[in-house]
């Protein structure tokens, strides 16, 4: 049986990426592909614990960082994995460029965040497309003030340059920019790069 692929949509909040996971999984189902889509933290019953945790409480970079590790290893084990096996594909949204991210700009080593990823490398499909999601589209939500200052533009100007340097690192990603688009021309930039995966 041919193997499914791993798609993975990350990058920076409020880039659109669940809208674009959505048009994404829908455009696969059209094109004869079973699919599954996903999301991080969370797609396992112990991940969407984790998650409502993560979501809530306010733990140390350290532990944030391995409660997502121990959200993404369930995730492969009954998830990802299974499903590429059995010839269906995954449309992922976030992933380890998250963890990149967000871990990495709270002071997590690079170092440290890519041993332990290729520690659980092992049974990680390799991705056939990372697409990373910058700029912004939409308005400010109302519950951004509420998140310590993840959404001011001193802090999107770091994770963008974060983006890009992980852009750098990974092999099949690629930078999306998504401001001023609409969600129209942000799905068929999207085809342009799927479309040959098929
Ligand atoms: N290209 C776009 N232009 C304008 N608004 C958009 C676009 N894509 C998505 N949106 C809207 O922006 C908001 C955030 O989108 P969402 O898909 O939830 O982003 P993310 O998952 O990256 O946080 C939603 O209200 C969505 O309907
Ligand atoms: C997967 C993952 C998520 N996160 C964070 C990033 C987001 O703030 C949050 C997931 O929130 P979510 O609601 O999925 O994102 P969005 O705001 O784009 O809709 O979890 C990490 O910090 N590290 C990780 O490894």
């Amino acid at each position: 049986m041919k193997a499914g692929k791993f798609l993975i949509c990350g990058g920076l909040d409020q880039t659109g990426k669940t809208t674009q996971t959505n048009h994404l999984t829908k455009w696969l189902e059209k094109q004869g592909k079973s699919v599954i889509h996903t999301f991080e933290p969370g797609g396992t019953p112990l991940g969407c614990e984790l998650r409502s945790l993560l979501m809530k409480e306010s733990y140390s970079p350290k532990t944030q960082w391995l409660l997502y590790l121990a959200a993404r290893e369930e995730h492969l084990e009954k998830v990802i994995r299974p499903a590429i096996q059995s010839g269906t594909w995954v449309v992922c949204d976030r992933f380890f460029e998250t963890t990149f991210l967000f871990q990495g700009l709270q002071g997590i080593s690079e170092e440290l965040l890519w041993f332990f990823h290729h520690g659980l490398k092992h049974h990680t499909p390799a991705p056939a497309l990372e697409l990373l999601f910058t700029g912004r589209v939409g308005k400010r939500r109302e519950d951004e003030k509420t998140h310590y200052d993840r959404f001011s533009d001193e802090h999107r100007d770091a994770m963008t340059n974060q983006v890009k340097r992980y852009a750098q690192e990974a092999e099949k990603a690629v930078l999306l920019e998504v401001s001023g688009k609409t969600e129209h021309e942000v799905f068929e930039e999207i085809l342009e790069y799927v479309t040959p995966l098929l």
